[in-house]
């Protein structure tokens, strides 16, 4: 049997015009809230554990990976490498890893803080429409959890609610186990809000400019010039682009754009796949082993930039800039920089707010 349908939220003050032929204020006993026609935009990222001990690094690397938008093998071969190996071996060293990048004073991943920035900024954005519209934000895995912040959205009189999955790329490992999460949420409801999903944004000029200024921003910063950039994206296993997911299309879209906009030859500017995980193939060429090439090759200066992430985050903070800087340099490269993410930074934000803006339209 499914779960019966819960109770209609708690009560919010009636508009005065709210019930027809009823008295103004007033609503019969049992009768739904009528809602005050307020937008909710829910920027969704993936999410952070909650500490870095072993059982919180546990309880998150276990609700990440028993999910099958991101391992599609079948449960009967996963679950025990899920729970007797990877869910024993892995927590304490990524544990450790998260430690070193972990934001100390807020106390929590990198990820969390900039995403709720991005939340707080895009807001005051928007303060111009008094209380139409209200910013919130959550994370696939882990809290904030994307149902509470709908309900949240509900609770304050939200109608219509657009999400915004963090992903310049579609990637089904990202952006449908979002959309998954919000839809389950909404299939629990009996009076539903209307829902707008965000459309990725790999080949928008808004994007792709935004990438190339703040990169040669960093980049005029070095007291080095780079022989070779290298633009990474989170990878996923060649089977799903085999299945049809356009993920690699779409990075290799942003990554051509960004190309032209340069001009600079190919051996230049290069493209890789990072975080590889487990032993099938995944999407090539592997950005370790492009950066242990290059050094190997006699490269001696070299940046790397990772577009695909709204948020700098272990994927960037660590093993980019820690675990692939040491490559390099073990192998005889020089000079490593380490190009950041858009974060909440006044051009990431044109990004966002130019998706979010985007989309309201008909709704503002
Ligand atoms: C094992 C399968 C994984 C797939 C497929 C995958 C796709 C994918 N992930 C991101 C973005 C991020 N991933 C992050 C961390 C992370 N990713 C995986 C595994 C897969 N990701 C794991 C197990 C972890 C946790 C760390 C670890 O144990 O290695 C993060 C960082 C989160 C943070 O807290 O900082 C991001 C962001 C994308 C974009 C993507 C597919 C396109
Ligand atoms: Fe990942
Ligand atoms: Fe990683």
């Amino acid at each position: 049997m499914t779960d019966p349908l819960p109770a209609e939220r708690p009560p919010v003050p009636l508009p005065a015009n709210a019930l027809d032929g009823q008295a103004v204020g007033t609503r019969p006993a049992g009768h739904p809230n009528a809602r005050s026609g307020r937008i909710g935009v829910l920027l969704m990222n993936l999410g952070t554990p909650e500490a870095t001990d072993y059982w919180s690094m546990r309880r998150y690397l276990k609700e990440f990976l028993s999910d099958r938008r991101v391992i599609e093998t079948s449960r009967l071969i996963w679950w025990p490498i899920l729970n007797l190996i990877i869910l024993t071996k892995r927590p304490g060293p990524k544990g450790r890893d998260y430690a070193s990048i972990w934001n100390t004073e807020q106390n929590e991943g990198p990820l969390k803080t900039i995403t709720r920035n991005q939340a707080e900024s895009l807001a005051r954005d928007f303060a111009h429409l008094g209380d139409r519209v209200v910013v919130d934000w959550s994370m696939r895995y882990g809290l904030p959890r994307t149902a509470d912040r709908i309900q949240a959205l509900l609770d304050q009189g939200c109608d219509r609610i657009l999400a915004v999955p963090l992903y310049p790329q579609y990637a089904a490992a990202t952006v449908a186990t979002a959309c998954d999460q919000v839809f389950a949420a909404l299939a629990r409801m009996r009076w539903q809000p209307s829902i707008r999903i965000a459309p990725p944004w790999h080949d928008d000029p808004v994007y792709i400019e935004a990438i190339e200024a703040s990169m040669r921003e960093s980049l005029a910063k070095l007291d080095f010039e780079p022989e070779v950039v290298l633009v990474s994206f989170h990878g996923v296993p060649k089977e799903y682009l085999d299945k049809g997911d356009p993920y690699y299309c779409q990075c290799v879209k942003t990554f051509r754009l960004l190309r032209d906009r340069f001009g600079w030859p190919a051996e230049r500017f290069r493209l890789s796949f990072q975080s590889r995980f487990g032993n099938a193939e995944w999407l090539r060429p592997y950005t370790d082993e492009t950066v242990t090439a290059l050094a190997k090759s006699g490269v001696k200066r070299m940046a790397i930039v990772a577009p695909g992430f709204t948020a700098d985050c272990l994927e960037t903070l660590e093993e980019l800039d820690g675990e692939n800087r040491h490559y390099f340099e073990g192998n005889g490269g020089e000079r490593f920089a380490y190009l950041p993410c858009l974060n909440d930074s006044p051009r990431g934000m044109d990004v966002i707010r130019n998706v979010v803006e985007r989309e309201l339209k008909g709704w503002v």
